[in-house]
C-alpha cells in the first residue's frame, strides 16, 4: 500500500472514473458528456441536459417527448410531505426541510431498496419532479399561501415557478431559470456529488445518497455560498457602504468572499459568464441594476487584488434576487438543478460499483497508549 498522503482536501486527486463531465480548469471549460456547457446553455433545455446525463447521449423529439412526459407524470407528492411540509416550525430553513423530506421520500417510494439500473432510472425521475414541488410548496406554506397544483403541461422550470409564484411565469423568466438549471446540473466530483457516490458505493439507496449530498450542498463554502453571496450584498447595501472598502475590510479581516475562488477553476467559471449576464440583462429589464452593479464592482476588485474568479454562485444570487427569489431559496435550487447531476453519477456508481474506502495517515498517540482506569485518571 503507497504510504504517500493525498494533499490536504484530496485537491488534484483522482478518485474514480466517470463518463459523466469533463472540466478544463486552466482553460475554463465544462461540458456535459462532451458538449460544452455553453452549447447547452444556449439550445438545450434543463429536460434534454438531464436526459444527456442520465443516458449519455442527446434525445431525439420522441426520445425526449417521452422522458419530458415521465418527468410531468412523476409531479405528484405523496400526502404525507406535504403532511410533513404544514408540520415543520417556522423557523425551519428550506434546505432543512428539503434535506429531512427527501430522506421521507425514501419511506413511500416502492423501489426505496432496489438498487438496479431500471430502479434507479425511476427514482430519479420522482427525486427530479418532485424536489421542486418541494421546495416550492413549503415557501407557500411557510407564507400562509394556499397550495398550487402542479400543472402537467409546463416545462420542468416554468412548472416550479408557476408552483412557486402561484402565477404564470413569462417566457423571459422561465428561459433564465432553465439557463440556470442546466448551468448547475453537473460538476464532476464536486463535494457533494462524490458525498453522494460515497453513499451510494456501501450500496445504498439513491434517497440515502441524495440526502447526503444535500447535506453536503448546503455548506457555505459549496452550494451555500450563493446565499451569504447575497447576504454580503444585502449587508453592503444596508451600511451604505463603499463595497471596494467593504471588500479590502473583509480581506483585512482574513475573511473569505462568497462567491469567489474554485478548487479546479483557475480562470473564468464558464457558467459565472452566463449568469453574469443573465444578472445584467434581467437588471436592465426589470429597470433595477443595482444588485448587478454592485457584483461588478466587487468582482473586478477581487480580481485585481486577489487575482481570483467569481464562481457559479457569485452572479446566481443577483440573478435570482431580480427573478424576485428569496434568499433562502438559493441553496435549494441548486438542489433542485444538481438532483440531475447526483442522479447520473449514483446511477454510474450503482452501475459498476467498489466500496469507496481510503485510509487516514494517523496522526494520534503512538501505539500501544496505556489505558488507565478511570479512578486512576
Ligand atoms: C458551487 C461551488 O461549490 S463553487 C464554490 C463556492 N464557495 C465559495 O464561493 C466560498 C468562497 N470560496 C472558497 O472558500 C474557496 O475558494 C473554495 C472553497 C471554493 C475553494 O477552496 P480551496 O481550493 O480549498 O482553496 P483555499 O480555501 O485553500 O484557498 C486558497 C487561498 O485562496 C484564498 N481564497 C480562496 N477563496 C477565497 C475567497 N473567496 N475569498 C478570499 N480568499 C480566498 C484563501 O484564503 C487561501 O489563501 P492563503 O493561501 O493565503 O491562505
Ligand atoms: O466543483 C466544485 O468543487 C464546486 C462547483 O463548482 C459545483 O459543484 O458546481
Amino acid at each position: 500500500m503507497s504510504t504517500a498522503v493525498a494533499p490536504k482536501g484530496l485537491e488534484g486527486i483522482v478518485a474514480t472514473t466517470s463518463a459523466i463531465c469533463w472540466i478544463d480548469g486552466d482553460a475554463g471549460v465544462l461540458s456535459y458528456r462532451g458538449i460544452d456547457i455553453h452549447e447547452l446553455a444556449q439550445f438545450s433545455s434543463f429536460e434534454e441536459t438531464t436526459y444527456l446525463l442520465w443516458f449519455g447521449k442527446l434525445p431525439s423529439t420522441a426520445e425526449l417527448a417521452e422522458f419530458t412526459g415521465h418527468l410531468s407524470v412523476a409531479r405528484e407528492l405523496n400526502s404525507k410531505i406535504v403532511d410533513f411540509l404544514r408540520s415543520v416550525p417556522a423557523n425551519a430553513t428550506p434546505m432543512q426541510v428539503l434535506r429531512t423530506a427527501v430522506s421521507l421520500l425514501s419511506i413511500y417510494d416502492a423501489d426505496e431498496a432496489d438498487c438496479t439500473h431500471d430502479a434507479n432510472v425511476r427514482k430519479s425521475f420522482r427525486l427530479t419532479a418532485q424536489i421542486p414541488m418541494i421546495v416550492a410548496l413549503f415557501d407557500r406554506i411557510r407564507k400562509g399561501k394556499s397550495l398550487v397544483e402542479a400543472d402537467k403541461s409546463l416545462s420542468h422550470a416554468a412548472n416550479f415557478l408557476w408552483m412557486l409564484n402561484g402565477e404564470k411565469p413569462s417566457d423571459t423568466a422561465t428561459r433564465a431559470f432553465d439557463i440556470a438549471l442546466i448551468l448547475h446540473a453537473d460538476h464532476e466530483l464536486n463535494a457533494s456529488t462524490f458525498a453522494a457516490r460515497v453513499i451510494a458505493a456501501t450500496l445504498a439507496d439513491i434517497h440515502s445518497a441524495i440526502t447526503g449530498a444535500i447535506g453536503a450542498l448546503k455548506g457555505p463554502l459549496h452550494g451555500g455560498a450563493n446565499e451569504a453571496t447575497m447576504r454580503l450584498l444585502y449587508a453592503i447595501d444596508k451600511a451604505g457602504a463603499d463595497p471596494v472598502e467593504y471588500v479590502k475590510q473583509m480581506f483585512a479581516e482574513k475573511k473569505k468572499i462568497s462567491g469567489f475562488g474554485h478548487r479546479v477553476y483557475h480562470t473564468e467559471d464558464p457558467r459565472a459568464t452566463h449568469l453574469r449576464r443573465m444578472s445584467e440583462e434581467l437588471g436592465k429589464a426589470a429597470g433595477n441594476t443595482k444588485w448587478f452593479d454592485l457584483s461588478r464592482k466587487i468582482e473586478l476588485f477581487v480580481k485585481q487584488e486577489k487575482k481570483l474568479n467569481a464562481n457559479v454562485d457569485f452572479y446566481s444570487a443577483s440573478t435570482y434576487t431580480t427573478l424576485g427569489i428569496d434568499i433562502d431559496l438559493f441553496t435549494p435550487i441548486f438542489a433542485i438543478s444538481r438532483i440531475s447531476g447526483w442522479a447520473a453519477h449514483v446511477i454510474e456508481q450503482h452501475d459498476d460499483n467498489r466500496l469507496i474506502r481510503p485510509r487516514a495517515d494517523y496522526t494520534g498517540p503512538a501505539y500501544p497508549a496505556t489505558y488507565i482506569p478511570i479512578e486512576k485518571r
